[in-house]
Order: C-alpha cells, then sequence, then structure tokens
C-alpha cells in the first residue's frame, strides 16, 4: 500500500521538481530529465515502429487546427491559447499603468493565430491530409511535444505543461483497430519490464459539460480509450501513464483524410505520458536513481 503524504513536496525537497508558485507549472531537474531521456529511449528501442515518420512541432500550433479540431467542443476548459500585445506607444503606457496600479494589464493583448498544443497528436492530422489520399497499408507518425492542459492540481501527476511521445496510425479500419489493440501489450510489456505494478482499463476523456457525460459514455460503450495505470498518488486511483486511443473517423471526417480507394480513413495514437511515467518510477523505485534496481537501469540506460 502507498501512504497517503505529500508525493510532491518530496519531489521538491529532493529537488527533482521545481515549484513555480503555479500549480502544475514545474522546473525538472538533471536527474529528473536523464530518466525521461531514459524512457524515450526505451520506446524508440522496444517501442520501436519501422516505416514510422518522425515529426516533432513546438508546443503551440495554429489556432485553426484546434477550432477545426473540435478540441473546444469536447475541451474548451483544458485548452490554451495565445494572447499577445499588439498595440502602439499609446496602449504600451497603459499596459504600463495597468502593471504600476497592480490592476489586470491582459486586457491590452489580442488573441494571435497560436493555440498550446493539447496533445502530441493535433498537429499530425492536417499535415498528413495535405498530402493526399493515404496508401492502402497505411501510415504511422512518431511525434512528440510538450502539451498544455489548463487543468491546475496539487497532484503532481496532473501538470499544466507535460510531454507526450505518440505513435498516430492513419489506415484502413482493420489496420488501425489492430494498431491500437497491439499497442495495449506492448504497452504493458514495455511498462512491466521497469518494474511496475500495471493495469489496464477502458476509460473515457474528460469531455466537458452536460453533453459530456454523454460522449465519455459512447467513448466506453465503444471501448475506444484504453489506458495503462500504474498507482502514483495512491493506491485507489492509479494513474494513467499510457494512453490507447480508436478514434475511428472522428478526425478523418474533420480534416478529409482518405486512403487511396476513397474510403475515409482511420485513425489511433498511442500517447506515452513522460512525466508521469518518470514519476512512477521514483514512487517505485526511490528518489535517488542510482539505487533503481540493476534491471530498470538496464533497461533505461543501456550504456
Ligand atoms: N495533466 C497531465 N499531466 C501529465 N501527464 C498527462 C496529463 N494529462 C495527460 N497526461 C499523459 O498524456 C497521456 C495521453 O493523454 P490523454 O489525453 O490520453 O490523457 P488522459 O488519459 O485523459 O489523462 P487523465 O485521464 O489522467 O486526464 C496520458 O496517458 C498521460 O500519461
Ligand atoms: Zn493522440
Amino acid at each position: 500500500m502507498l501512504e497517503k503524504v505529500s508525493f510532491r513536496d518530496t519531489l521538491f525537497e529532493a529537488g527533482l521538481l521545481v515549484a513555480s508558485g503555479v500549480d502544475g507549472i514545474y522546473g525538472r531537474s538533471g536527474d529528473f530529465e536523464a530518466v525521461v531521456d531514459g524512457i524515450d529511449g526505451l520506446i524508440s528501442r522496444d517501442g520501436a515502429m519501422p516505416g514510422a515518420e518522425v515529426v516533432r512541432f513546438p508546443p503551440a500550433m495554429p489556432r485553426s487546427v484546434i477550432e477545426t479540431s473540435g478540441y473546444l467542443k469536447g475541451f474548451p476548459h483544458l485548452a490554451g491559447t495565445v494572447h499577445c500585445f499588439c498595440g502602439d506607444d499609446q496602449a504600451h503606457k497603459k499596459l504600463l499603468q495597468c502593471l504600476d496600479d497592480k490592476e489586470d494589464w491582459t486586457g491590452q493583448q489580442k488573441s494571435v493565430d497560436l493555440a498550446l498544443t493539447p496533445a502530441a497528436c493535433y498537429p499530425v492530422y492536417p499535415m498528413i491530409a495535405s498530402r493526399g489520399p493515404v496508401k492502402m497499408d497505411g501510415h504511422i507518425i512518431d511525434v512528440s511535444s510538450y502539451c498544455f492542459r489548463h487543468e491546475p492540481s496539487l497532484e503532481p501527476t496532473r501538470m499544466q505543461m507535460f510531454r507526450m511521445r505518440e505513435f498516430v496510425c492513419i489506415a484502413t479500419p482493420e489496420i488501425t483497430k489492430a494498431f491500437r489493440d497491439r499497442w495495449v501489450e506492448r504497452g504493458h510489456a514495455i511498462v512491466s519490464a521497469l518494474g511496475l505494478p500495471v493495469a489496464v482499463d477502458l476509460a473515457n476523456d474528460p469531455f466537458f459539460g452536460r453533453g459530456g457525460k454523454i460522449m465519455a459514455d459512447s467513448q466506453r460503450d465503444q471501448a475506444l480509450k484504453f489506458e495503462l495505470l500504474v498507482p502514483v498518488n495512491s493506491a485507489e486511483t492509479p494513474t494513467a501513464c499510457l494512453s490507447f486511443n480508436y478514434h475511428i473517423d472522428h478526425f478523418s471526417s474533420i480534416w478529409d483524410l482518405k486512403m487511396q480507394d476513397g474510403r475515409l480513413a482511420h485513425t489511433a495514437c498511442v500517447g506515452f505520458g513522460f512525466e508521469r511515467l518518470a514519476l512512477a518510477l521514483f514512487r517505485h523505485h526511490g528518489l535517488n536513481r542510482a539505487g533503481w534496481p540493476a534491471h530498470v537501469r538496464a533497461a533505461l540506460w543501456p550504456n
């Protein structure tokens, strides 16, 4: 049984996470980053997807992508947009005056054409759609990004900015479903090899509002989302460290992603949460990575 203590305070005291004053926004120490790098390398080795196209996007994307993708329908409460000062000298004076008067200065800012990336896979669908039909044996994309979600929390596993590595499959319904099912097994094997207790369970996304309940129920009824859970904050409420999502034609109908035979493609993604996996390792193997079991160190740092 894991005891109920403030795991977050323990991480601050050990210097693994650095408090910023805002819940969910933390600095990471060199040791923390070494673990994240180890997980990244392990995914590349044990989760290798030959032929996958590697692409890395920055943590912001065109605002039009978040508008078109339907994210604001399901998750308006999590979305972040970028605002900048676009005024003249007079407006600048006003802004500085607000600051001096300790008044809200953000009214002097305007929304620009950027949104923060909520999940690493979001920029992938318009990128592939812009190329035309997808070949019949499908396309796999390897993507990784810092992501933003406005969900401040005292739980260190629920950050506002965190990193996600994803493999995205865009293919026929058969290939896509098989990709998702196969990844449930692979993800289980990869995380178990790190000496962590894992369970896979059916899940749903945190859709907003009253309509959200219907969307969440429908997602569960169709078994579209599974999560790989590891106890981190508590044994009672284990933490989703990996997610396996089958979107059917949700993204392909939005972006008009077609296969070469003219049918709409289906899409799926597997997402690894770097910070959550690192925190799970610190929780189960101790705060000093040098003392972790030899097989875990060998898996993370083979050289
Ligand atoms: N706020 C967060 N802080 C850190 N990691 C996160 C956060 N939200 C999601 N992740 C990681 O990103 C992965 C993919 O994101 P996904 O949208 O599937 O999360 P999720 O399953 O909805 O998470 P949760 O149910 O805990 O909100 C998750 O499996 C998790 O490892
Ligand atoms: Zn995804």
